[in-house]
């Protein structure tokens, strides 16, 4: 999209109206934002120590080249920006996303988000997430598998190696494809999705590149199109071939295994009301999601309990308690039931990693926030969540990692709004019960036969991991863990 000249017009008007809010001047920024973002590498740490800077105000301003960013620090905020009706679009840089997550329920807005909200949410549900535990516990016994015959002893990172478990379990459940793992589209479809959130990340740090016609003429505008037509063509290829086996009569389509998510949409009254195009921008958002938050979630966690063998150590026991004799054994729905302090442990991790930190809305119109600070028309309205889920109100010693903090008598009396690792309201995560379920699952199954350590130099606390924004968190230089059999 062009920048048209209302649309300048309102952007100047919002950054004026902005000007009386702290935060970094234009010069400063430009110099040190521009390094630190670069890549996503500082740009955690960054926005993180603005965020502690103006911590005594409700808000400061963060301008990047045309785009104005209001950060809010204050809980109330927050709350009324995620509740407030009027405020459910999403903030400029998401058209960036476009590439990466498809256009779908994460980019969309006004009537269009709505009724693919509609179509998608049934098929997100507990029982239909419980058929998916099989696929997950077998992609996650691979990966331990793999890791027991070729890595016992080794130290690596294993970011990527979840990233391929979760991306293979991810398509398997999203799409219910039986395409073999050499099939030339389903590789080129598995690369493009780094290369895509790459080309996300590289936007989104050079906001003059969100402008489509200084974007076109960029360097990187070849590698993009050609990145998007691979996302593409294989996800309409799936759509294509389910229909053709649903037949042409106009009836709904009648899946004889309904197992995955598309199936489930596909066989719904307003899932078959979605076009082609917007299907498959709803299979490419949910596996371009599921795929990167499951990786870096499952990675952190497995970077932390190799950090905190006492941890690690009551993991195992639960984990050992409830598949019982048989350790190899598949992880079943049933299961997932008595995995309490596993659980916590997750809880903890999305609380002091905040594995998606950043969520912003478009401001359609002058808005007085609760705390008082004018919110123009035009203006972004940001969360950066480090800075929420580390405040020592809701979460005293906020920087000790404690899972315990998730026990049910630990969090009465906690701000609903405290903690939203999964954002809130009706633009809140549609697939939060479904990493809980992939990423147990897949817990259970790699400590139930493996053991993690940190080498030599590695971080001796959780809070001296090092985080990179990279759309969402991760590792700086790697989540490098030493894998030990357990048998
Ligand atoms: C631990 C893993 C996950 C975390 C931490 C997470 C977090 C979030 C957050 C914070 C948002 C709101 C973003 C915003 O407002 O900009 C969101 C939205 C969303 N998430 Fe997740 N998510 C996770 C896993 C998943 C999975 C597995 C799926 C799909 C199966 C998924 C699908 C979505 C979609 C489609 C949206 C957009 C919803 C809308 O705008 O209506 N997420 N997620």
């Amino acid at each position: 999209r062009s920048l048209l000249p209302d649309e300048v017009l309102e952007l100047v008007r919002a950054r004026r109206l902005t000007r009386d809010l702290p935060g970094p001047g234009t010069a400063d920024l430009l110099f040190r934002a521009l390094r630190a973002v670069d890549g996503g590498r500082g740009a955690y740490a960054f926005l993180s120590a603005l965020c502690r800077r103006h911590a005594a105000g409700p808000a400061f301003r963060f301008c990047l080249g045309h785009v104005t960013m209001v950060y809010l620090l204050r809980r109330e905020d927050v709350e009324f920006v995620l509740t407030s009706p009027g405020l459910t679009n999403k903030a400029v840089m998401y058209s960036a996303l476009e590439p990466f997550v498809g256009r779908g329920l994460a980019t969309l807005g006004g009537e269009e988000w709505r009724r693919h909200r509609k179509a998608v949410t049934p098929s997100l549900h507990l029982d239909i997430l419980r058929h998916f535990v099989a696929a997950f516990d077998r992609h996650a016994a691979a990966l331990a598998t793999r890791l027991q015959q070729h890595h016992h002893g080794r130290t690596l990172d294993v970011a990527p190696l979840c990233g391929e478990c979760a991306n293979a379990a991810v398509l398997e459940t999203v799409m219910s494809t039986e395409v073999p793992d050499d099939d030339a589209g389903k590789l080129a479809f598995l690369e493009a999705l780094p290369a895509a959130q790459r080309h996300y990340m590289r936007r989104t740090a050079r906001p003059w590149l969100l402008v489509d016609w200084v974007f076109a003429h960029s360097g990187q505008h070849g590698d993009y199109v050609r990145v998007q037509r691979i996302l593409e063509d294989f996800t309409e290829r799936i759509i294509r071939e389910k229909k053709q086996a649903a037949g042409d009569d106009g009836e709904l389509y009648r899946p004889r295994k309904r197992l995955a998510f598309l199936d489930h949409v596909l066989s719904s009254a307003e899932g078959a009301a979605l076009s082609d195009d917007e299907l498959a921008g709803e299979v490419k958002t949910l596996v371009a999601i599921a795929s990167s938050s499951s990786m870096d979630t499952l990675s952190l966690f497995l970077y932390t309990v190799a950090i905190r063998q006492d941890i690690q150590e009551r993991v195992w026991q639960e984990v050992s308690a409830v598949l019982g004799e048989d350790l190899s054994r598949p992880v079943t729905p049933e299961d997932l039931a008595h995995l309490g302090y596993t659980e916590r442990v997750f809880k903890e991790v999305l609380r002091f990693y905040s594995v998606v930190p950043l969520f912003a809305r478009r401001c359609p119109a002058d808005v007085v926030l609760p705390s008082g600070v004018l919110a123009p028309r035009g203006c972004q309205l940001a969360v950066w969540l480090p800075h929420l889920h580390r405040d020592a109100d809701a979460f005293p010693d906020p920087d000790e990692f404690d899972p315990d903090r998730f026990l049910p008598e630990n969090c009465r009396g906690r701000h609903p709004f405290a903690y939203l690792p999964f954002s809130a309201g009706a633009r809140n995560c549609v697939g939060q019960r479904y990493a809980m379920t992939f990423l147990k699952t897949a817990a259970a199954a790699l400590v139930a036969r493996l053991r993690f350590e940190v080498p030599d130099g590695g971080p001796r606390s959780p809070r001296d991991v090092p985080l990179i924004l990279n759309v969402t968190t991760a590792v700086w230089k790697g989540t490098r863990v030493t894998v030990f059999r357990r048998t």
